[in-house]
C-alpha cells in the first residue's frame, strides 16, 4: 500500500493529538505585563537602563516583560521581594546564564561569571569558596593590610591619579592573590585586551550567531563567517591569559619554591582532600575567573568612597570621631575592629546602596515557572534590577541623597534591607568573593579616614555621576587627598615605601 493511501489515516490518528497541544498552548499562563515593542524608545541607548526601567516598572508592576526577540523573552524584577523570591527561593531553577553562542566561541564559557548552571559550575564554585570565602580571608590579612596603605600612599603622593593608581593597585593585589606573582605589563596588556573582547562577545544584538545558534558551525572560510575568526583569536587571547600562569605555579609547587596564592593553595587541597572533588580545569577557571570579576567591581567601590567622601566632609568627620573612640589615636583600625565600628559600617552600605557596582543582574531559568499567575519561560532572560531596588523611595526615603545614618537602628522602626543581600547577587550565583571584597573594602575607608582628608579641589564642585556599563562606577573626577592634621608621625610612617616592602615581604 502506497503511503498516499495511508494519510488519511495518518492525519486522522494525529488529530486529537495535535487538538490536546492546541488547548495546552491556549490555556498557558500569560506572560507579565510590559513594554514590549514600545520598550526600545523607553530605554533610550547610552543612558543608564536601569532608570528607565525603574520607571517602566511603576506602569508595569514588580516584574515586566519587556521584549521577545527569536523567541527569546526577557523579563525585568523591580522589587526586593520578587527578586528574593526567584533568585534566591527558586534558585534551583534560576541559577543559570542566558545563552551567549558567541561568548562560547570566544572561550568564555570557561569563567564562572558565564558559566551555565551544572556539575561543572559547582565544582569550580567549590573551588572558590574554598579559597576566597569567609574561613580564607584571615589568611590573607597581610595583603588586604598591605594594599589599604599603599591605595592611600598613592594617593597622598599624588591624588590627580588617583583613578589610574586606585586601579592598577587593585589589578597588582588580585595578580598577586591569584598567582602569587607581581604583576607584569604583558598580564596586564592581555587582561584589558581580554574584557575588551568579552565586551565585544557580550554586545547585544551585534552577532546574528546569538540568535540562530546553528550558525555557530558555519566554517571560518564561509563567506559572512568572519565572527569564527573574531572567536578564534579571542579564544587563544583567553588561553593565553589564564594557561601560563596557572602552569607556572604548578611547576613551582612541584620545584617547592611557590609562593602562597589561590592557585598553590587550590592544588594543594585537591591532592591532599580527594573527597573535595577538584580537578586540574576547576582550578583553571576559578583562577583565570578572578581578575574580570574582582577588579571592575572593588575599583568601583573604593573610587565611589574617594568620591562620595569629597563631597561629604562631614561623614568623614563623623567616621573619624568614631575611630577614634573606638581604636584610639595610636594604631590603625584592623579587621577584627569592624564589628564595633558601626558607622563605618553604615557608610559601606550606603556606597553599595548609591551605586551598586552591579546594577543588573542577569540570571535565566533552567525550566518554565510561575510567578504571579505569570509564566516565566525556560531560557528566557531575567534581569534584576538592583539599583532600583536600592532607590526605592519606601524604604530608603530620599533614595538620590548619600545618607550614611539610614542604616543606624532607631527604636520602634524596621531596618531598611541591607544592600550585601543584594548587590552581591543571590542563590546559587551569590559573589564568592563577598567577604574577600569586604575585608579591603572596609581596611582602605576606615584607613584613609583615620589617616587623611579628602576634598574636591578648591573651588570646584563635583558631581555623582556614575557610567552606563555592565560594571558602573564614578564618572572621572577629581580630589585631593591630604594628611590629616594631628595624626602621630609613627602612623603615617606606616605609609613610607620601605615600609609597605617590608609588609608586601610577609604576605
Ligand atoms: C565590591 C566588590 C564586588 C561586588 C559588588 C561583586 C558583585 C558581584 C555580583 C553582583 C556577581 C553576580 C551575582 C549574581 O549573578 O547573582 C558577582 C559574581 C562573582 N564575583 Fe563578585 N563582586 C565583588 C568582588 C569580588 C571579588 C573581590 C571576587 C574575587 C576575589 C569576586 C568574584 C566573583 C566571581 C568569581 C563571580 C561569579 C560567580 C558566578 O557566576 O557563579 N567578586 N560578584
Amino acid at each position: 500500500m502506497a503511503v498516499i493511501d495511508l494519510l488519511p489515516s495518518i492525519l486522522l490518528g494525529a488529530a486529537p493529538l495535535a487538538l490536546v497541544w492546541i488547548v495546552v498552548w491556549l490555556r498557558r499562563s500569560p506572560l507579565p505585563p510590559g513594554p514590549r515593542s514600545e520598550w526600545k524608545n523607553r530605554v533610550k541607548p547610552g543612558t543608564q537602563p536601569w532608570k528607565a526601567y525603574k520607571e517602566l516598572a511603576k506602569e508595569y508592576g514588580p516584574i515586566m516583560c519587556t521584549q521577545a526577540s527569536f523567541g527569546a523573552y526577557a523579563f525585568v524584577v523591580d522589587t526586593a521581594e520578587t527578586l528574593v523570591e526567584l533568585f534566591e527561593k527558586r534558585s534551583k531553577i534560576f541559577s543559570c546564564r542566558p545563552r551567549w553562542v558567541m561568548a562560547e566561541l570566544y572561550g568564555r564559557q570557561n569563567n564562572v561569571g558565564l558559566m551555565y548552571y551544572g556539575e561543572e559550575l559547582t565544582r569550580v564554585r567549590k573551588v572558590l569558596h574554598r579559597g576566597i570565602g569567609l574561613q580564607a580571608v584571615p589568611q590573607w590579612e597581610n595583603l588586604f593590610e598591605y594594599e589599604s596603605l599603599k591605595i592611600l600612599s598613592d594617593a597622598l603622593a599624588d591624588s590627580a591619579n588617583l583613578l589610574s593608581s586606585v586601579e592598577y593597585n587593585i589589578e597588582s593585589m588580585v595578580v598577586r592573590f591569584t598567582y602569587g606573582h607581581d604583576m607584569d605589563d604583558e598580564f596586564l596588556k592581555l587582561a584589558t585586551k581580554v574584557s575588551q573582547q568579552t565586551g565585544v562577545a557580550l554586545q547585544p544584538g551585534r552577532w546574528m550567531v546569538n540568535y540562530i545558534p546553528i550558525l555557530a558551525y558555519v566554517p571560518a572560510w564561509f563567506p559572512g563567517a568572519g565572527f569564527q575568526k573574531l572567536a578564534r583569536e579571542g579564544k587563544d587571547y583567553y588561553f593565553k591569559l589564564t594557561r601560563p600562569p596557572y602552569e607556572r605555579v604548578k611547576e613551582e609547587l612541584s620545584r617547592g619554591v611557590a609562593t602562597p596564592s589561590f592557585v598553590s593553595h587550590s592544588l594543594t587541597d585537591m591532592a591532599k582532600h580527594p573527597h573535595l572533588g577538584f580537578n586540574e580545569q576547576a582550578i583553571m577557571s576559578a583562577a583565570g575567573s578572578v581578575f574580570s570579576a574582582a577588579v571592575d567591581t572593588t575599583t568601583s567601590t573604593v573610587l565611589s568612597f574617594f568620591l562620595l567622601a569629597a563631597t561629604h566632609p562631614e561623614v568623614q568627620e563623623r567616621a573619624y570621631n568614631e575611630i577614634m573612640a573606638v581604636v584610639g589615636p595610636d594604631r590603625l583600625p584592623a579587621l577584627q575592629d569592624q564589628d564595633s565600628l558601626p558607622y563605618i559600617n553604615c557608610i559601606m552600605k550606603e556606597i553599595w546602596r548609591f551605586n551598586p557596582p552591579v546594577p543588573i543582574l542577569t540570571h535565566s531559568p533552567i525550566a518554565e515557572d510561575k510567578y504571579l499567575g505569570y509564566r516565566i519561560p525556560k531560557k528566557s532572560w531575567v534581569f534584576g534590577n538592583v539599583w532600583s531596588i536600592m532607590h526605592n523611595e519606601a524604604q530608603f526615603p530620599e533614595p538620590d541623597k548619600f545618607n550614611p545614618d539610614r542604616f543606624l537602628p532607631v527604636e520602634g522602626q524596621p531596618m531598611p534591607p541591607d544592600p550585601k543581600d543584594f548587590v552581591f547577587g543571590l542563590g546559587r550565583r551569590l559573589c564568592p568573593g563577598m567577604n574577600f571584597a569586604n575585608a579591603l573594602v572596609f581596611l582602605t575607608i576606615s584607613r584613609a579616614i583615620a589617616l587623611s582628608e579628602i576634598r574636591p579641589p578648591r573651588g570646584e564642585t563635583l558631581l555623582l555621576e556614575f557610567t552606563t556599563s555592565l560594571i558602573s562606577r564614578p564618572k572621572p573626577f577629581k580630589c585631593v587627598v591630604t594628611p590629616r592634621k594631628g595624626v602621630p608621625p609613627e602612623l603615617l610612617a606606616q605609609l613610607k615605601p620601605e615600609k609597605l616592602k617590608a609588609l608586601y615581604k610577609t604576605i
